[in-house]
């Protein structure tokens, strides 16, 4: 126990490893202070000199390292030592108390299931029309929901609670992805299962995750470190898929082609590979749930978050707004929406998707890392099942890359010609192997949201009420501001 204590060395600077606790007060009050954890981070890394690319803790049982600069972002993603995902019962209460689902597995068993989900977003997808039509329907669907509730406002306007608006259609696209289902915005099944995400997010911030560095929290204090509640959430949530699971295996004809992930699912652990081959082992019905509970948590509140700063910012900006209806008109019009195939005209809106993304990823963490074998990153010994943090703020501010890095300006992401221009180091879904998958049907469904709702509505603040501030709170992701917004139907 002691030698784990010890800081290992040629370790990552960062502060003195405090036996039992190792560093947790001190990163939980930067913490409190910066009012973000990974603003706190970078507050404690200038105090202490050789911090430049790295900083290395010791958090309750685990040594944790984060990155500090593109550098050390690019390496620790491009390292395939570092590829590995960690341990322990945060990860594994989630999915039965067993290493299950996509977004906390490794090596073979990852690998297996991570090739077969991509293909199905591949055949479903982008390739074919399938998902393409879903995202234009459901900004199609958003855009009828607007006007309605104008409609019942008078007719002109309309004042809503922001953020989040957009959260109900953002997660009926993956829902018909996963399960064929798409639900109205009253529907009672879509706020339950909105609920039931918004719990399961809010259990997952740093307090929730007490357990996960000292596991023995979870037996002698299960409610106050967060333990019950977890399991709680989860459970509720593989309730609910486990029941579409149920349903579809009722209709399952293993011959037809499948309408969904749950489908092409059951036809691998029916009746194997498409080859007939036998299936790899890591293929089981829980594993089919935990890849479920997975989707959800990397595919909708990513989105969502996206979509509250490309909202917010567009408030904020009168002049962007209006650049980028001009562009609309001047490419679509007015006769009919714009559709994905617009976007190559549309290289405005299409930049103030990707400075939505830098605005979220600002203070953002990537997902922990964990070392599966002893090495080296930017000079200094990993060694074997340390964890690893990637920051994203330093690809984000950097003057050299952007025009204008502190604030929001879609000109970031244009040429001096007006062309879309993405700067080679601008990673908002990382790199390497765990790169995201999701990053074509986020990048769809941002920017129809962003062109249908610009092209039928102008956003403001309503009279009396004060601009909101675009700095992020912390949540389980960087998080916008509560605001009104008012929403005028365009003629
Ligand atoms: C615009 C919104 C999104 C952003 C900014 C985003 C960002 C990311 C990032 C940075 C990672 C890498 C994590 C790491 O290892 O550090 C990731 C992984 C992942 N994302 Fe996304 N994502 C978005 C949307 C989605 C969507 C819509 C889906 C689902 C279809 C999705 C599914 C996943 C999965 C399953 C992984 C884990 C991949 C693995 O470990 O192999 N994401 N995402």
């Amino acid at each position: 126990l002691y030698h784990e204590m010890k800081k290992p060395k040629n370790f990552p600077h960062g502060p003195f490893f405090y036996p039992i606790i190792g560093n947790i007060v001190s990163v939980e009050k930067a913490r409190r202070k910066a009012g973000m954890l990974t603003k706190g981070i970078m507050e404690i890394a200038k105090t202490i000199p050789g911090t430049t690319d790295l900083i290395g803790f010791k958090i309750g049982k685990d040594r944790v390292v984060f990155t500090l600069s593109t550098k050390a972002f690019m390496d620790m993603y491009t390292n395939q030592d570092l590829d590995g995902r960690p341990f322990g019962p945060f990860y594994e209460t989630r999915t039965f108390n067993l290493r299950r689902g996509i977004l906390f597995t490794d090596s073979e068993f990852w690998h297996a299931q991570h090739r077969f989900i991509l293909r199905q977003l591949k055949d479903f997808g982008f390739t074919r029309k399938g998902m393409i039509e879903i995202c234009e329907n459901e900004a199609e669907f958003c855009l009828t929901d607007f006007r309605k509730m104008i409609e019942s406002h008078g007719g002109k306007s309309a004042t809503v609670t922001m953020p989040n608006i957009l959260a109900s259609y953002i997660l009926n696209t993956l829902w018909q992805f996963m399960a064929g289902i798409r639900y109205d915005v009253d529907n009672e099944e879509l706020r339950h299962l909105q609920n039931m995400l918004n719990d399961l997010f809010k259990s997952i911030d740093m307090k929730g995750a007490l357990f996960s560095h000292f596991p023995f929290l979870q037996y002698i204090a299960p409610e106050a470190s967060g333990y019950n509640s977890y399991v709680r959430f989860h459970n509720n949530l593989h309730a609910f898929t486990k029941k579409e699971v149920e349903r579809h295996k009722k209709n399952f004809n293993p011959s037809d082609e499948p309408r969904d992930l749950i489908d092409a699912y059951l036809k691998v652990l029916y009746s194997g590979d498409e080859s007939g081959n036998k299936i790899h082992e890591s293929f089981s019905e829980l594993q089919l749930l935990a890849v479920m509970l997975d989707m959800f948590v990397a595919g909708t509140e990513t989105t969502d978050k996206v979509s509250n700063f490309m909202l917010l910012n567009i408030v904020r900006n009168p002049q962007i707004q209006q650049r980028a209806y001009d562009e609309i008109i001047k490419v679509v019009g007015k006769d009919r929406l714009p559709k994905l195939s617009d976007r190559p005209n549309l290289p405005y809106c299409e930049a103030i998707v990707f400075e939505s993304l830098r605005a979220f990823t600002f203070y953002a963490m990537g997902i922990a890392h964990r070392a599966i074998a002893d090495t080296k990153l930017c000079g200094f010994d990993i060694p074997k099942n340390t964890m690893l943090i990637s920051i994203f703020n330093p690809l984000n501010r950097d003057p050299t890359v952007f025009k204008n890095p502190q604030t929001f300006d879609p000109e970031n992401f244009l040429d001096a010609n007006g062309k879309l221009s993405i700067p080679d180091k601008f990673f908002p879904f990382a790199l390497g192997k765990h790169r995201c998958i999701g990053e074509v049907l986020g990048k769809s469904n941002l920017f129809l949201f962003c062109t249908t709702l610009i092209q039928n509505f102008y956003f403001d603040v309503p009279s009396g009420c004060e601009m909101p501030s675009d700095e992020p709170i912390e949540g389980c992701t960087p998080t916008v501001i509560d605001y009104q917004a008012r929403i005028t139907l365009r003629n």
